[in-house]
């Protein structure tokens, strides 16, 4: 029996809840990604725990609790300061809804709710002891380095077919491999993945696509034809094909979203619905054109000092990451020190403002707004300094 000492502080914190069920007589134990990740010595981010209590049951044990899935054996409890979700012992089939199965069984021990789990190295279990429960030789895969479906792959993608793409996501995320028949698995069943909502995919391949393996589990989400089944990619693989041999990864969302924008050649016109379709926000939708916009302009000409301002710091600096993964020459040093040099940054911080305009007798208007544009081109480029004695100066002699 593997033991773990020093358990990290976030499960020391959460031992009283698994304590106060154990004393009412229920079993308890934390479950799922937590203890995979303390067994890799990763950051443990959250602790869910399983339980034999009944939510009701449950309820009764904490003074604080929300009802977040009583139906799916659930409940959030509040507990010094932090919250925890206790799921009743369970089986489960379907997700039609975001993120809650349609059916659940409530089964009568842990042994039968760790079957039920997708990967066995998110079926492990630890008690109160810091004693790690192993039915599926989770431990041996997380040595080895290896996704491997809990019993029958194609039974546990049946149950829930975004497991496939949890695959994919783990394997890039633990730059772990994907075991045979899994990896089959997926090859026959990845149509299952119609069925899934476009907000639980995009979840997954989003990980996947940060991970530090995004690489090569790319080259896996193509061989498998995953990438058949997710919004606007069907038929599209030779284009795709061209991401796992990048120079290197993106690190940001939009960049990611970016990249495939431009790996998959969509037309600028067609790039919102594009990001629609994967059910994206209007935020990151206005970023990614942005940052394509910027791409577009580099490939064609030296910006000038304007449209590096107009791009802001954030966007040059992912447009610039673009370029340095799809290996395009630029020099990114010239272009960073020339948007530092801007005497503005940031519309906020021209000296002058719409009612400096007013009070010099101009009528609130489009004239005014045009005027208040152009200085502000003029102070970017240098041509006049940014304080109101100059650009008053500039005022008169146009006057
Ligand atoms: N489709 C799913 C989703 C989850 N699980 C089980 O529920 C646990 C918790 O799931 P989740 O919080 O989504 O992911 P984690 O594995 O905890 O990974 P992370 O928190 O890093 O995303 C998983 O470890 C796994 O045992 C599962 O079997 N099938």
């Amino acid at each position: 029996m593997i033991k773990i000492e020093n358990l990290p502080e976030i499960f020391i914190k959460a031992m009283p809840v698994l304590q106060t069920l154990e004393s009412a007589g229920f079993e308890a134990y934390f479950v799922g990604g937590s203890v995979r990740d303390v067994l890799l010595h990763r950051h443990v981010h959250d602790v869910d725990i399983t339980t034999s209590a009944y939510p009701e049951e449950v309820k009764k044990l904490f003074e604080k609790s929300i009802d977040t899935g009583i139906k799916h054996g659930t409940v959030t409890i509040l507990y010094g300061g932090e919250s925890y979700e206790i799921t009743t012992f369970r089986t489960e089939s379907g997700y039609q809804d975001f993120r809650r199965p349609d059916h659940v069984t409530f089964v009568q021990n842990l042994d039968e709710d760790l079957k039920r789990r997708d990967f066995t190295i998110n079926a492990l279990a630890m008690d109160t002891r810091g004693e790690i429960v192993d039915l599926f030789d989770g431990l041996k895969d997380l040595k080895n380095h290896i996704i491997r479906a809990v019993g029958n792959p194609e039974k546990r993608f049946h149950e829930d077919a975004l497991r496939m793409m949890r695959a994919v996501r783990f394997m890039s995320q633990l730059e772990f491999k994907l075991e045979e028949n899994t990896e089959q698995a997926i090859k026959d069943n990845h149509e299952l993945l119609k069925k899934i909502s476009v907000e639980r995919i995009r979840e997954e391949f989003v990980k996947m696509g940060l991970g530090s393996h995004s690489r090569q589990a790319f080259q896996i989400f193509l061989d498998t034809e995953l990438s058949e089944d997710v919004p606007d990619f069907a038929g599209k693989k030779d284009l795709l094909e061209v991401y796992p041999k990048l120079q290197f990864s993106p690190t940001t969302e939009s960049n990611l979203w970016a990249l495939i924008i431009i790996l998959l050649k969509v037309p600028d016109d067609q790039i919102s619905k594009f990001m629609r379709d994967w059910k994206n926000s209007n935020a990151m939708t206005e970023k990614v054109e942005r940052i394509i916009k910027m791409f577009d302009l580099i490939a064609d000409h030296a910006p000038s000092d304007y449209e590096l301002f107009e791009a802001g710091e954030e966007i040059l600096i992912n447009t610039i990451d673009i370029a340095h993964i799809l290996g395009q020459p630029i020099s990114s040093e010239a272009l960073v020190d020339r948007y530092m040099a801007l005497p503005i940054k940031k519309a906020s911080e021209l000296a002058i403002d719409g009612r400096f305009l007013i009070e010099r007798g101009m009528r609130p208007g489009a004239k005014l707004g045009h005027t208040l544009n152009r200085i502000r081109e003029l102070v970017v480029s240098s041509k006049i300094e940014n304080n109101q004695e100059a650009i008053g100066q500039y005022l008169d002699n146009l006057e």
